[in-house]
């Protein structure tokens, strides 16, 4: 974490306490040395000003939104500029008031929060954060610009700088075996694919480099806990005829990833479907939408790259023959929910995810609504912390970035602790946990 300038009249104003996330408690910006302060110190209102800088150039947009939007893209760039500031000075979490569906969701949600934690700073970090995302999609909902995706652009650029690592990928996995211990590296190399999300550097690109099976056995000693052998046993016990439903991080890299998993898991027979499940608006930067899912099929099968090209292609037919499916738009994805409330709060998305044979989640944030932004011991177990939300088998690859875990074994985070006091926060360590369902 880079310092944070010093602001003790902005501390003091907003309640803020010098400390850690004490055990047990919702994490929230409120405690000064946590990443979540550091969030809203620093990181939201760097991505935020850099969108409104992105609106400066309005030679991309008007072609688009014609030449008369010219005004109402910059009273948005300000509009953006006024949520940064609202955050920098502690401001509430107010009531939306645009036409989107998940609207009366998200006030009802809003409304039922405690008055004195209804504020970036002191509401728990994951509802603030969320709603930073959902507000800026308000903000654009309500000008000209409705539905354009204002992180599209950087989405496109991560896969156009990760087309190298994508064809040594697809040369190094088109003939490979049913078995725990391929199906284990790719499962890895989803995971470390997890690392480039643009989120974590508020939008800097990240590009992966040298070669992804070579790391993958270089980063297992940063594996700290390895569920593959138990994910692999709940797909081969079963009769193949399943479906595994994976919930989508990022686009790019990652995404590319993700397709490699599930072609695997469709040419070896451990599912008959793989069901994805994307983003309904844009959503910490670089998570995939449905747009985004098509564009990669027809980037990878426009690629000069024979390798690609056809693999591209054979993953459009995928696509055709239901082998790969879009789930429908959910919004609860973009909700502020915890998953153990998805029962109670969206039941049929839960009913869903109880016909699969298995549930994938991916990255940082599925990882903290898993866990409900709780400061858990780090020993407590998986099962746990998830607080009844065992729709089925259910997995998590995630590489740790923020400051919060369980399931570890005794002792490794006071180790890691003693090398260095951020390890939560770098991405270089990874989990891959898994709880049966
Ligand atoms: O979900 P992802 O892409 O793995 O990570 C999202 C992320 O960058 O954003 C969150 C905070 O903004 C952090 O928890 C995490 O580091």
């Amino acid at each position: 974490m880079a310092l944070v300038e010093d602001n003790a009249d902005f501390d003091a104003a907003n309640g803020i306490i010098d400390s850690e996330t004490p055990p047990h408690t919702d994490l929230a910006a409120q405690y000064k040395r946590s990443f979540a302060y550091y969030t809203f110190r620093v990181r939201l209102p760097s991505t935020l000003a850099t969108i409104a800088d992105s609106l400066a150039n309005k030679d991309e947009l008007l072609p688009t939104y014609g030449a008369d939007a010219a005004s109402d893209i910059d009273q948005t760039a300000a509009a953006v500029l006024e949520l940064r500031s609202n955050i920098l000075k502690n401001g509430p979490l107010e009531p939306f008031n645009d036409t989107e569906a998940d609207v009366a969701t998200w006030n009802a949600f809003l409304d039922k929060l405690d008055k004195d934690k209804r504020t970036y700073f002191s509401a728990c970090w994951l509802y603030a954060e969320c709603y930073m995302y959902r507000k800026l999609w308000s903000i654009f909902s309500l000008s000209r610009l409705a539905g354009f995706d204002y992180f599209r652009k950087q989405k496109q650029t991560a896969a156009q700088l990760s087309l190298d690592a994508m064809v040594a990928v697809a040369n190094a996995t088109r003939r490979s075996e049913r078995n725990l211990s391929t199906f284990q590296q790719l499962l890895k190399l989803n995971l470390w694919g997890n690392r480039c999300d643009l989120s974590i550097t508020s939008g800097k690109q990240v590009k992966p480099m040298g070669d992804a099976f070579d790391q993958v056995a270089e980063l297992d000693s940063n594996l700290l806990v390895d569920g593959t052998q138990a994910i692999w046993q709940s797909l081969v016990s079963a009769d193949g005829n399943g479906t595994v439903e994976i919930v989508f991080d990022n686009a790019g890299y990652e995404l590319y990833t993700d397709l490699i998993l599930a072609e695997y898991i469709i040419d070896k027979g451990l599912a008959q479907k793989v069901r994805f499940n994307a983003k309904a608006i844009p959503w910490f930067i670089s998570d995939v939408r449905a747009d985004d899912f098509h564009w990669i099929l027809k980037f990878l099968s426009g690629q000069a790259s024979p390798v690609l090209s056809e693999l591209g292609k054979k993953l459009k037919r995928f696509v055709d023959e239901g082998k790969f499916e879009l789930a429908p738009l959910e919004h609860f994805w973009t909700s502020p929910y915890e998953f153990y409330r998805m029962a109670e709060v969206q039941p049929a998305l839960h009913e869903r995810l109880s016909q699969a044979q298995l549930i994938i989640f991916k990255g940082d944030l599925n990882y903290r609504k898993l866990l409900g932004d709780y400061s858990w011991h780090d020993t407590e177990s998986f099962v746990t912390c998830l607080r009844g939300f065992q729709p089925s088998n259910l997995c998590t690859l995630r590489t740790i970035k923020a400051d919060l875990v369980c399931g570890l074994p005794a002792g490794i985070s006071e180790q890691l602790f003693a090398k260095n006091k951020e390890w939560m926060l770098t991405g270089e360590y990874g989990l891959i946990q898994f709880a049966s369902k």
